[in-house]
C-alpha cells in the first residue's frame, strides 16, 4: 500500500504567548501543498526501512516514519513490514515534511491493517510525535491555535493560484527559531485577516519568525523579495523557514534564476 505525504505552507503565524511546558502558544492557517514524499508499506518476514531520495539523517529508529510505526506497535498488534521512504520533501524548511510523513504513516497502517482508529484518536497519537502533526491528519486548510493543534475550518480556497516554493540551502533549527521570538498577542487574528482578499494579506499579514530569522540569514529575506519582484500577490516565509513562498496569478518560470535553491513551481490544489 503506497500514499504520498505532502507538505504545508503556513499563511501568517503569530506567537501568542509562552506555554509552562516550553512550547509556544500560536495562531497560523496550514494550507497543504502538492510537493509531496512516497511512503510504501509491505508485508515481510522482517521489519526493514529503506530510505532513498534525500538522505535523512539519523538511525531508522529516530525517523518519524517508525516512530509513528513504533507507537502504532506499543498500542497494536502490528505484523513485521517493509517500510520504503522516498524523500522530496526538503526539511529545516518549514515544511513540515517530518510530520507529514509520520502522519500519513499513521493512517497508512490504520487502513493496511484495518485497525479502525478513529480520526480524533489518530490526530491525539500524531500530537506526541510532533506539533505540525495532527495537521497533516486532516490535511484540509484550517485555523489553528494551541501549539498548532486546536483547529477550525475556514473558508479558504487558493486554487486559482500558482506557488512558486523557494528553499535556499539553509537549514533553520525549529527550537531555535522559537527562542528568538518574543512573543506576543496580535492585534489583529488571523481568523479575521484570512478572510479578506488575497491581494491585502501583503499589507496586514506576517509571520513572526520572519524578523529574527531574516536578521540571522538576510538571503532569505533577500529571496522573499525577489518573489515580490517577480509579481507575487503574497510572499512569505513558511513556518519557521528557510523556505518562501509566492502567491502568484500566473504560472512561474524561476527555477534558473534560482539555480542554487530548490524550488517548486506548480498550481494550487
Ligand atoms: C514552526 C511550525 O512548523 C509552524 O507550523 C511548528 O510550530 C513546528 O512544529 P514541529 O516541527 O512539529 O515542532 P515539534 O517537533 O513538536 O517541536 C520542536 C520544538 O519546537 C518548539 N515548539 C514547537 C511548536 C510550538 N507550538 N512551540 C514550540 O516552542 C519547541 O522548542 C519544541 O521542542
Ligand atoms: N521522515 C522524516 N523526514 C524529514 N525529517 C525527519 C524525518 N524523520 C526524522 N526527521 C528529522 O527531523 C529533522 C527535520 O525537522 P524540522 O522540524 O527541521 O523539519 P521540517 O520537516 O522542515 O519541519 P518544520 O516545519 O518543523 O520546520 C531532520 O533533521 C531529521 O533529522
Amino acid at each position: 500500500m503506497i500514499c504520498f505525504p505532502n507538505a504545508k505552507i503556513n499563511l501568517g503565524l503569530d506567537i501568542v504567548s509562552k506555554r509552562p511546558d516550553g512550547y509556544h502558544n500560536i495562531e497560523t492557517v496550514f494550507y497543504p501543498i502538492p510537493v509531496k514524499d512516497a511512503l510504501e508499506v509491505v508485508q515481510s518476514n522482517e521489519s526493514t526501512f529503506i530510505q532513498s531520495g534525500i538522505p535523512v539523517d539519523g538511525p531508522a529508529e529516530k525517523n518519524l516514519v517508525i516512530k509513528a510505526l513504533n507507537l502504532l506497535k506499543s498500542q497494536y498488534d502490528i505484523p513485521p513490514l517493509e517500510v520504503r521512504l522516498l524523500k522530496n520533501i526538503p526539511f529545516g524548511a518549514g515544511l513540515g515534511g517530518g510530520s507529514a510523513d509520520a502522519a500519513c504513516m499513521l493512517k497508512l497502517i490504520n487502513e493496511f491493517c484495518s485497525l479502525r482508529i478513529p480520526q480524533e484518536h489518530l490526530e491525539l497519537m500524531a500530537s506526541t510525535l510532533g506539533a505540525d502533526c495532527p495537521f497533516f491528519i486532516r490535511n484540509k486548510p484550517v485555523y489553528a491555535s494551541g501549539i498548532g493543534n486546536i483547529f477550525e475550518p475556514v473558508n479558504l480556497s487558493l486554487q486559482d493560484y500558482h506557488l512558486c516554493l523557494i528553499k535556499p540551502d539553509i537549514s533553520i533549527s525549529t527550537p531555535e527559531a522559537y527562542s528568538l521570538v518574543k512573543p506576543a498577542q496580535p492585534i489583529v487574528s488571523l481568523k479575521k485577516i484570512i478572510e479578506m482578499p488575497v491581494e491585502e494579506w501583503r499589507e496586514v499579514m506576517f509571520n513572526a519568525f520572519e524578523k529574527s530569522v531574516f536578521a540571522k540569514q538576510p538571503v532569505i529575506e533577500a529571496l522573499k523579495n525577489a518573489l515580490y519582484e517577480e509579481g507575487a500577490v503574497y510572499a512569505s516565509m513558511s513556518g519557521s523557514g528557510s523556505s518562501v513562498f509566492g502567491l502568484f496569478k500566473k504560472p512561474t518560470n524561476l527555477k534558473d534564476q534560482f539555480a542554487s535553491c530548490f524550488v517548486w513551481e506548480g498550481k494550487l490544489q
